[in-house]
């Protein structure tokens, strides 16, 4: 896969405010977001935390063009968001396949509702497999993979399209304490190697501090950003990591951030 170049995938959120109707007339309007702000620089690994219902999916729904806000801009690389597009690939908890594809043909299917169908794009989803471990289950249905080839079977699908920025929302968070930390280590190798920007949202302080360059803690309702973390730990990163003192001090920090933002 080719290199993605750092200087691509600046995403800005200016003044942005979301609500949702009432399910009736006595239901009030839900406020999601309200005033919201934020810059992520190109090939940034910025890491959203925050409780429950503080609008950080509605974000992130916002960023993929899934849908629109009541006012203010969302722009990568400064064009305004305006629907879905390729340059944004989007990773939810559960991982999006088709059952009745197998698993090249799902990885496949971007490229070829784009009509791209030559050898290139084929030998693009096909080195992608290897990459993800998943070579040699090309032809195998998503019932036969196990949930941790499932989302590597996502995953790739959404790099086919070598996207500048990757909106994950809560990827890791059904799977079990081993393959969560084998799709962490993947996806930091990753990173290093191709730089896109990453917006992930998680629930899991030593995630975030594991994975991300800046942490951003929000507070809600309506969503706010109320403590913003550098975090300045040595890349590439690896789990031994968790256990030095600049970790664990780190965690503490942003553990409390967060539970402020709780109260
Ligand atoms: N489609 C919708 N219709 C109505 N209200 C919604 C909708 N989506 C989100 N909301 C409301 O907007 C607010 C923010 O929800 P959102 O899912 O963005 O929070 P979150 O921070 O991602 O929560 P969680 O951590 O639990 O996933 C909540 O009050 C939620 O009930």
């Amino acid at each position: 896969m080719t290199a993605i170049a750092t200087e691509q995938g600046a995403v800005s959120v200016r003044n942005v405010r979301k609500s949702f109707a009432g399910r009736s007339r006595k239901a009030r309007e839900r406020l999601a977001l309200d005033g919201f702000d934020l810059d992520v620089r190109p090939g940034e690994f910025l890491c959203l935390l925050g409780p429950s219902g503080c609008g950080k999916s509605t974000l992130l729904n916002l960023l993929a063009g899934f849908s629109e806000p009541d006012s203010g801009e969302l722009a990568v690389d400064g064009v305004p968001v305006k629907g879905p597009g390729p340059e944004r690939g989007v990773l939810f908890q559960t991982p999006m396949l088709f059952p009745w594809l197998t698993t090249l043909d799902n990885v496949l299917y971007g490229p070829r509702a784009r009509h791209e169908r030559g050898d290139d794009v084929r030998r693009r989803a096909v080195g992608l497999l290897d990459t993800v471990g998943l070579g040699r289950s090309q032809d195998a249905y998503p019932h036969e993979l196990s949930g941790g080839m499932r989302h590597r079977a996502a995953f790739a699908r959404v790099l086919v399209n070598q996207p500048r920025v990757l909106l994950m929302d809560e990827p890791f968070g059904a799977l079990d304490a081993i393959t969560r930390v084998a799709m962490q280590k993947f996806l930091l190798h990753l990173w290093e190697r191709d730089r896109m920007t990453v917006v992930f949202v998680t629930h899991d302080v030593e995630e975030a501090v594991l994975l991300g360059d800046r942490i951003c803690v929000m507070s809600g309702t309506p969503g706010r950003t109320r403590a913003v973390f550098d975090i300045d730990l040595p890349r590439p990163r690896e789990l031994e990591l968790t256990d030095t003192l600049e970790f664990v001090h780190l965690k503490r920090q942003v553990r409390e951030a967060l539970e402020e933002s709780h109260a």
